[in-house]
Formats: structure tokens, C-alpha cells, sequence
């Protein structure tokens, strides 16, 4: 595992266009997050992501296909559960990418974590429209429940998060928090991006002891050259979960009030009450839409 640190504001976007809109307002860290589209479309797009990424020095993360980030160099990807289950995290190491991975309760927590990520993704925090979840809204309180079971490695806030929610999830224990929709459905997004670079820049955090974090640009440079393979395809979704429901968010089995901890993660142990956020057992249903 590598504990890097990560800019606070995270914007997800599906093209090449939203990252040519964003990155010059400064964001530094921006995810490409295309669904069903061709392969060669897709490489088309990472490939021009990359290209703005490098010139306005935003680090650039790639949803999914991780064997376009290798083809590409793009360094860093990121995989959900089941992306997991078919990606070649070796592979993905020994080409030096880093990779974020999404995480929803404590078995996926410790499915992740086995891989040694460089980030690990709580969510949905809210509920959210941009993508129909198996799993309910998590709660502020869990953000701070998570941190105590990562340590230093980075956790990503991600799910229904307006800029003017962003501080709290900061504070909560999030290292940098991700959003869709409150930039791409605003009426200016430029303007709202740069809210939210305002709003993450100045949140006072909780001390925490943990050691000192490498940062991102420690890593080594992508070139920007490009070859026109595209190694394998990784599983797509397709067609996205349907049932969501909620959850007894803030739930904690940690039994410490804080997170202010040191260098090693504790131990993540499943509760056997733990679904309070499986799919199994929630009872209401809310309909997400994919934009
Ligand atoms: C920062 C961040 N967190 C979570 C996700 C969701 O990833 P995943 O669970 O694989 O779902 P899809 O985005 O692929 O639909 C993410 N993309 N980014
Ligand atoms: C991709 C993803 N993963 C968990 S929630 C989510 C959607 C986040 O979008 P929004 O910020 O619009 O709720
Ligand atoms: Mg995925």
C-alpha cells in the first residue's frame, strides 16, 4: 500500500469534454467515468483526458477500463468490487497505476484492502441519482468509521455530495471527496467547480497522527505516448443494480470515538449485524438514475 495524499476535490465526469471544461478552473484530480460506450470511443476519450490532464497537471483517473490505463499510461484507475474480481491488480502494480477501489460495508472494506490500494471509496454518503446503488445512503458518521479502519491511506467520500456539504465530509475523516452531479447538473459548473475548490482548499481538519503521506506527484510522470492496442476488455456493469434502500448510517462497531490514530489500519472485522447497508436488508427502494 502506498499512503499518498489526495487533492480534496475529486470530480467524476463521462467525457473528454467535461475534463477540457473542469481542469482549467484548477482542479487537480479528475475521473473519467464512461459507461457502454465502444472500446475504441472509450480509448479515444482516456486518451484525450490524458492529453489535458498532463497539460494543466491534474492527475487523471480512469473508471473501469483498467487495460486502457496500461495501454495509455494513465496511472491511476479505479475498480469497484466486481471490477476487481477480473482486473489484473498485478499487472496494474508492475505498471506502477495506482488504484482506488469502491467500498460499501466492512466485507468489501476487507475485499479491498487485501489488494493494498491507494484509495479507498466510501459511498453512496447521500443518496444519489447519478447511479443506481445496491447499497443505501451511508451517513457522515461512517466516513469517520471508515478513516479509523484505513489509517493513511486515502479515503474518497463519494455519492450525493453538494459543495456546500463538502467540509463535512472532510472533517468527518475523508481525504478528498468526489461528486457528479452537483458540478455537471449545475447551471455553470465551471463557477460550481471552482466553489468547490474553495470549499475543500480551506477545511480544517481533526489532527490526526498518522505518518507522513507521499504525494501524488512523487509518482513517477506518464508519458503521454500511446499505443493503439488495447490489451483486453474489463467486465462492464452494463446494466447497473436496481435495488437500493437505506441504511442505519453512522453505524461504528470500532468502539473508538475517534480516528485520531497512528500508523496501523485496525484490524476490519465483520459485524455480524453488519448489513445494516447489504442489499439484503434494506426494505425501501429508491429509484437511481445513470445520467
Ligand atoms: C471515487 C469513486 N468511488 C466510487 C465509484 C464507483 O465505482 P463502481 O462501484 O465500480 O461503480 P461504477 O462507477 O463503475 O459504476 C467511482 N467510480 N469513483
Ligand atoms: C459513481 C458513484 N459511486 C457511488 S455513488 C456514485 C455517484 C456519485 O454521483 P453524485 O455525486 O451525482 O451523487
Ligand atoms: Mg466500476
Amino acid at each position: 500500500m502506498s499512503a499518498f495524499s489526495l487533492p480534496p476535490f475529486y470530480p467524476v465526469v463521462d467525457s473528454a469534454q467535461w475534463v477540457e471544461r473542469l481542469v482549467p478552473t484548477g482542479v487537480k484530480l479528475i475521473q473519467l467515468r464512461m459507461k457502454d460506450k465502444p472500446l475504441a470511443i472509450m480509448q479515444q476519450q482516456a486518451a484525450q483526458a490524458l492529453a489535458l490532464c498532463q497539460r494543466y497537471a491534474a492527475q487523471l483517473v480512469l473508471n473501469d477500463y483498467w487495460p486502457i490505463a496500461i495501454t495509455l499510461k494513465i496511472p491511476f484507475v479505479h475498480l469497484g468490487q466486481e471490477d476487481l474480481q477480473t482486473a489484473d491488480i498485478q499487472a496494474l502494480k508492475h505498471h506502477n497505476i495506482a488504484i482506488g477501489v469502491s467500498t460499501h460495508d466492512h466485507a468489501e472494506l476487507e475485499k479491498a484492502l487485501a489488494i493494498s490500494p491507494d484509495y479507498v471509496a466510501l459511498g453512496p454518503i447521500f443518496p444519489t441519482t447519478s447511479k443506481i446503488m445496491a447499497f443505501g445512503p451511508q451517513g457522515i458518521a461512517r466516513i469517520t468509521e471508515w478513516k479509523k479502519h484505513v489509517g493513511p491511506l486515502p479515503l474518497v467520500a463519494i455519492g450525493g455530495i453538494a459543495c456546500e456539504q463538502a467540509a463535512a465530509c472532510l472533517k468527518a475523516g475523508a481525504d478528498s471527496v468526489a461528486a457528479i452531479s452537483d458540478i455537471t447538473q449545475n447551471p455553470s459548473p465551471e463557477e460550481r467547480a471552482r466553489e468547490w475548490l474553495k470549499a475543500t482548499q480551506l477545511v480544517d481538519k481533526p489532527a490526526l497522527s498518522l505518518p507522513p503521506q507521499q504525494g501524488l506527484d512523487s509518482r513517477p510522470n506518464p508519458s503521454a505516448e500511446s499505443s493503439s492496442a488495447v490489451h483486453a476488455s474489463p467486465e462492464q456493469s452494463g446494466s447497473e443494480q436496481s435495488d437500493s434502500g437505506h441504511n442505519d448510517s453512522g453505524h461504528n462497531d470500532s468502539g473508538h470515538g475517534d480516528f485520531g490514530h497512528n500508523d496501523s489500519r485496525q484490524e476490519i472485522r465483520s459485524n455480524p449485524n453488519e448489513p445494516p447497508n447489504s442489499p439484503l436488508s434494506h426494505g425501501a427502494h429508491q429509484k437511481h438514475l445513470t445520467p
